[in-house]
């Protein structure tokens, strides 16, 4: 399709076809074309070379893709008639800030924006003439800004979740005293996220369990040791609006529960925002919506939970050969299991009765973290 001025197209103002206020505004939208297009490629760059993102950086790609469509229905004729028209007085001028940049982040921050602000002129002086691409230019503007965040969180995530492992789920155990003995074994065993999963408790319960879980980790931690990752980072499930009152790290939440941006409404932009994944869509869908981490299950049948249908070890291959978000394989893994999933790419588990049920939870949580860390080994 095409927006020329005799294309067709609705809705046009009535500016005179040769008038110089649209050979400005056409040449504006071609420069900004191709601002937008140099943009992604260097965003996709770093998606694929610096994330190894295969997913965030085919992403990139299509929106660049897309936004070639869009220049396409300019026809080029009219394009080059602007082009030669006016002079660009704007080439050659840099800013001295434009010509250095601290480090590989800061230079696909600087692209990021210039390839928003590009997409905001075009969608801006597209109204002069062509208003269904300042329709599409802003559908554009608003896949490059999620892209945008989702790339930014994902490498924020990263660094977060590098060295975390082991997650193990744990529930409110029948005792106060019985729940601090459990923590005091976990975080002696350098488990590295303990999430709160106890579907029987009342909201009144779940939120002492939670304040109880948050006080006993900062007791039994060593000094400082949030800093130097030697506590487990505190997750609630299924409710963000406990994780923050509880000042927990982060919540958990499957597919039925609130998406992403409303939980981020109510934790604010800081908190770990983990989501369960059942397919690669879902895995795909959770780096774009910001997820922090993901769930993959489940894998095998499990103790703690029923279900009908069990992800394998299939979509644990999937996901790492293309997502880099971190991902934690989740459903009946025990230490015996494990090799499979390792095998798969996977060097992260969320377990629960392995731990939590097991006679001696701490030895069972060091020799899981034994292998993982075996795993992540191999894996680098
Ligand atoms: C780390 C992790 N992964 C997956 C889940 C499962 O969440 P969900 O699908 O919402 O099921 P419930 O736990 O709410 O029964 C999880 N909790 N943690
Ligand atoms: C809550 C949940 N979601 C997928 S598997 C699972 C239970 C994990 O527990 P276990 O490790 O005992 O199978
Ligand atoms: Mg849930």
């Amino acid at each position: 399709m095409t927006y020329d001025k005799n294309s067709g197209d609705d809705h046009r103002p009535n500016l005179p076809p040769s008038s110089g206020e649209q050979l400005a505004a056409l040449r504006i939208l071609d420069a900004n074309f191709n601002r937008v297009s140099e943009g992604l490629r260097v965003v996709e760059e770093y998606c694929r070379f610096a994330l190894e993102d295969r997913h965030l950086a085919q992403n990139a790609k299509e929106i660049r893709h897309d936004i070639g469509h869009l220049a396409a229905g300019i026809s080029p004729e009219t394009l080059a008639k602007a082009r030669e028209t006016l002079r660009d007085v704007g080439t050659g001028v840099t800013l001295g800030s434009e010509k250095t940049r601290a480090g590989i982040l800061d230079v696909v921050i600087a692209s990021t924006k210039r390839v928003e602000q590009s997409l905001r002129a075009i969608e801006e002086y597209a109204k002069l003439g062509y208003p269904q691409l300042s329709a599409a230019a802003k559908q554009l503007r608003y896949r490059a800004y999620t892209l945008a965040r989702a790339m930014l969180l994902t490498d924020h995530h990263r660094q977060q979740m590098a060295k975390r492992l082991l997650y193990v789920l744990i529930d409110g155990r029948a005792s106060d005293a019985e729940f601090a003995s459990l923590v005091r074994m976990l975080v002696e065993a350098r488990v590295d996220v303990l999430q709160l999963r106890d579907k029987r408790l009342t909201d009144r319960q779940l939120l002492e369990k939670a304040q109880l879980l948050k006080s006993l980790v900062e007791q039994f931690a060593p000094a400082g040791a949030e800093e130097t990752a030697e506590r487990p980072l505190l997750v609630m499930n299924d409710r963000p609006d406990l994780a923050l009152l509880a000042r927990l790290d982060g919540v958990h939440v499957g597919q039925d529960e609130l998406p992403v941006d409303a939980v981020r409404k109510i934790v604010g932009p800081e908190m770990l925002v983990g989501v369960s994944t059942h397919s690669i869509e879902q895995a795909r869908q959770a780096v774009l919506d910001g997820a922090s981490y993901i769930g993959c299950g489940p894998v095998f049948p499990s103790n703690t939970k029923q279900f009908g249908s069990f992800v394998g070890t299939e979509f644990l291959a999937q996901v790492a050969a293309e997502i880099q978000l971190p991902a934690f394989a989740i459903g009946g893994i025990t230490l015996e299991n494990l090799p499979q999933v390792t095998a798969a790419g996977f060097s992260r588990v969320a377990v629960s009765a392995a731990v939590s049920s097991a006679a001696d939870p701490a030895t069972a949580a060091r020799l899981l973290k034994t292998e993982l860390l075996a795993a992540a080994a191999r894996q680098a």
